[in-house]
């Protein structure tokens, strides 16, 4: 934002000092702006020192006494004899990580005091329920929230409700039964799989108690509060797309700074029956083989990945024959009809014999030569394949994992867009060499935001839902 240079009606100006030298400060309804008064010092670095921040972008304020130390609440309320106010706000940096950093003024703040904590307060959460998974990554998720994001809740005046999950589906049966009039928001603490649970818990628990699943058509509810993730887990993809980097700090101040928009999810089905949601991806074949091996290797903490990975490209592949059928948008209806039936009749993938069929739960695109997520598109990328080269798949993940911009540029990858929604209906009177028991265990199962679902049959139907989940994020 510009220095103040039309100054609104609302604004008050005050002339304080930092670090001995004068500074007056503006603030207004939208923001708060200091100027310095330093004839000794260059243009340049005034430009530096001075600042307009939106109140979004300002995370709290603390009154110091005089001999400067903080005061505390009670004291604050009573005593309004303190000549210091330190004020913490948001620095984002090019790598789009996010700090706080601060800034002390002198003077006599006490008819201010209030004014500044409303307005830094203003479309802020006030209430959050955060969920720990203790065991998530490199299992730091507790000592990661307490000494980095919790810091920064108490500064922005949030209060917490923390709970710390003792298993799998804790999350889930924590929300079930939570008050949601209680919070302004949820904080997952952990890494995809937790985010999955948070998902798979508030979904079902919100909607209508007669709804039914099954039903493709369904209209489902958004939750009624957004949901914030902290990175302490293995891989982190939700952080990363929420926040345009995964940094723990920046997801805290994302939550802290209260924007969010909504993302997308995928609802899923097996033998015509609603199983889960999904928030990130969904694959069946190589990767959910990869997903359900590197599972077993949990112990292995953040390492399961790469071994699994190499172990898998090093072994036999599995592939199935399937029919893979899907919907598209109807690009070529006018508005109007849009509003009524916006798919298209069904269409069938040009391939019999599958090594992976896989989405993301956004519509990805290459954009002047940068991978873009956008997860608030109204439909989703399908990209299958068949039978390669170890190597070219080992490409394909690569270039998928670090977003290069050459990812779809592959032959024999089949790329279907504007895809809607999908079935895939394994043939299972082809046996397409799947050499033991323990191979032929994991046709039944499923990847799910990198979590191994089972299933029952191989029979799945995968449903795209646009703008179903508020996530704590900035502009897509
Ligand atoms: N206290 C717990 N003990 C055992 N398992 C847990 C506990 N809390 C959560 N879980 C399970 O751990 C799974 C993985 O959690 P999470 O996603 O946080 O970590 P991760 O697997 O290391 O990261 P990522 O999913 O990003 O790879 C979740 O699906 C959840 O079911």
């Amino acid at each position: 934002m510009d220095p103040l240079q039309n100054v609104p009606l609302d604004s008050e100006i005050g002339n304080f000092t930092s670090g001995g030298i004068s500074v007056e400060i503006t603030i207004n309804h939208e923001c708060i702006q200091w100027s310095f008064n330093n004839s000794s010092e260059t243009e340049a670095k005034l430009k530096v020192k001075n600042k307009c921040l939106e109140w979004k972008d300002v995370v709290g304020v603390q009154p110091l006494s005089k001999n400067t130390n903080h005061l505390t609440e009670s004291q604050q309320k009573t005593d309004t004899d303190f000549n210091q106010i330190k004020l913490y706000y948001i620095v984002k940096k090019e790598d789009h990580k996010w700090k706080c950093d601060h800034i002390i003024f002198e003077g006599d703040f006490s008819s201010w005091i209030s004014r500044l904590k409303e307005r830094i307060r203003q479309g802020k959460p006030r209430n959050l329920l955060v969920i720990i998974n203790p065991i998530g990554g490199f299992g730091k998720g507790r000592q990661n929230y307490e000494k980095k994001v919790a810091p920064l809740f108490e500064l922005a005046d949030i209060t917490t409700d923390v709970k710390v999950t003792e298993r799998a589906g804790h999350t889930i049966d924590i929300l079930k039964t939570y008050d949601f009039s209680t919070i302004n928001g949820i904080v997952s603490v952990g890494g995809d799989g937790l985010y999955h649970e948070v998902l798979n818990g508030i979904l079902p628990t919100i909607q209508d108690d007669n709804i039914d699943y099954n039903d493709t058509d369904v209209t489902l509810k958004s939750p009624p509060v957004p949901i914030g993730v902290i990175p302490t887990g293995t891989g982190n993809g939700i952080a990363g797309w929420s926040c345009g980097c995964i940094d723990i700090e920046t997801s805290a101040l994302h939550i802290i700074r209260g924007e969010h928009h909504k993302s997308c999810a995928l609802s899923i089905k097996v033998g015509g029956k609603h199983v889960a949601f999904a928030g990130l991806l969904f694959s069946y074949g190589v990767m959910s083989d990869l997903i359900k091996k590197s599972e077993e290797r949990r112990w292995m903490k953040v390492m399961r990945y790469p071994v699994s990975l190499l172990g898998g490209f090093l072994g036999r592949q599995r592939s199935f024959n399937a029919d893979v059928t899907y919907k598209t948008l109807n690009t070529n209806m006018d508005e109007e009809k849009k509003e009524d039936n916006c798919e298209t009749d069904w269409k069938t993938v040009d391939l019999k014999e599958f090594l992976s069929v896989n989405v993301f739960c956004c519509d990805m695109r290459v954009d002047n030569g940068v991978v873009k997520c956008d997860r608030q598109s109204d439909s989703i990328l399908l990209m299958s394949y068949g039978r390669i080269k170890k190597l070219e798949q080992m490409k394909l993940w690569g270039r998928i994992a670090t977003q290069n911009p050459n990812f779809l540029d592959f032959d024999w990858l089949i790329k279907n867009s504007n895809v809607t929604r999908f079935h895939i209906k394994v043939d299972e009177s082809v046996d397409c060499g799947s050499s033991n028991e323990k191979d032929r265990a994991l046709e039944l199962y499923v990847n799910i935001d990198g979590e191994s679902i089972p299933i029952s049959e191989r029979d799945i139907d995968v449903r795209f839902c646009s703008q179903l989940v508020p996530i704590y994020s900035s502009k897509f």
